[in-house]
């Protein structure tokens, strides 16, 4: 079903990027919603942060189309601009500025009325009320990335970039980072991030997974996983690292991939797979149980497969 108009943030089509001649991006097309968290996830330098940029108007395609928050990508960036809040992969607020100084230069770069109220409602919304003072290049990883939020978030846009926003954080920080993204989805900011986690990707209502250049997979985490139509074992035992030798490069096996004490082993039809495994899952020392396929599983299949195409 299609969404109705107004509730569609993103809608573009065969958008394609080159960088020196070499594709970075190919002919993606694609909808976000409104209040959604929408998640890019790929391989390091497979075009997600191009993408993102692309669909926000801040990089113009070489060719393709569409809007965003109803605006032209092509010709009407400066409005979208005005409505997106953009955390890139560099922490880029004031070292030596303190959190309240830096969240009320914000304010009065974007002309807010009253750049001192507007500071403190960020402070409060953030729990950053104790380290008020505090210069921002002391802070914590975590602390930084929830102050570049807060930052992002200061002049009220409706849509939030964030590229990687927790690459290095600890658990406990990112937790706290996506449980506030959800609360503003809650409230009807829609949000693209671009990750490397697989818990993330798990928090994100849709994810898109790129890689050399191409949207190879979308929808709801359990979709994606359906969609890849994976038939996996989950074997346990003694043995492991042996059995993955001798299991790859074997007619219907496609993927075996360690996972903490088991080994996973997947193929994409579930026919040739049990030939293929028969002989060990029969003698061998191992227990072979079905399994569902996990994300990560999926992605390493589909970057597999994309490669076979590339190569
Ligand atoms: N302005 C630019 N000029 C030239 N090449 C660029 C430019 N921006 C990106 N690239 C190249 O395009 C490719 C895709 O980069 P992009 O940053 O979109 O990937 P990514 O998926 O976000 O990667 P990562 O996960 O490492 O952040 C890379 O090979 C990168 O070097």
């Amino acid at each position: 079903m299609t969404a109705p108009a107004a509730d569609v943030v993103i809608d573009v089509e065969g958008l394609t990027k080159s960088f020196g001649g070499r594709p970075v991006v190919r002919n993606l097309s694609m909808q976000v919603r409104r209040g959604l968290i929408y998640g890019f996830l790929g391989p390091n330098g497979s075009g997600k942060t191009t993408t993102l940029r692309m669909l926000c108007g801040l990089l113009t395609p070489d060719s393709g189309h569409g809007t965003c928050l109803g605006y032209d990508i092509l010709t009407q960036s400066a409005e979208i601009k005005r409505h997106v809040g953009y955390m890139t992969q560099r922490f880029s607020l004031y070292a030596d500025l303190s959190i309240r100084e830096n969240l009320e230069f914000v304010a009065r770069v974007y002309n807010l009325e009253r750049p001192r109220a507007a500071a403190d409602a960020a402070i409060r919304r953030l729990g950053l009320e104790n380290r008020a003072g505090q210069l921002a290049g002391e802070l914590s990883g975590g602390w930084k990335q929830r102050l570049a939020l807060g930052a992002c978030i200061l002049p009220g846009p409706q849509l939030l970039l964030l590229d990687e926003p927790t690459a290095g954080v600890d658990p406990k920080a990112r937790r706290e980072f996506w449980d506030e993204i959800h609360a503003l989805a809650h409230q009807g900011m829609t949000v693209l991030v671009s990750t490397h986690y697989m818990d993330e990707a798990e928090r994100c209502h849709e994810i898109a997974y790129i890689a050399y250049g191409e949207l190879l997979a979308r929808g709801t985490v359990d979709a994606v996983i359906a969609d890849a139509h994976l038939a996996t074992y989950v074997v346990t035992g003694p043995g492991l690292a042996d059995l993955a030798e001798a299991l790859k490069g074997r007619e219907g096996v496609d993927m075996v991939a360690p996972f903490g004490t088991a080994l996973h082993v997947s193929g994409r039809d579930r026919a040739r797979l049990d030939a293929a495994t028969r002989d060990l899952r029969e003698g061998g020392a191992q227990r072979w149980a079905p399994g569902e396929p996990t994300l990560e599983d999926v992605f390493i299949d589909l970057m597999s497969r994309t490669k076979d195409n590339f190569a």
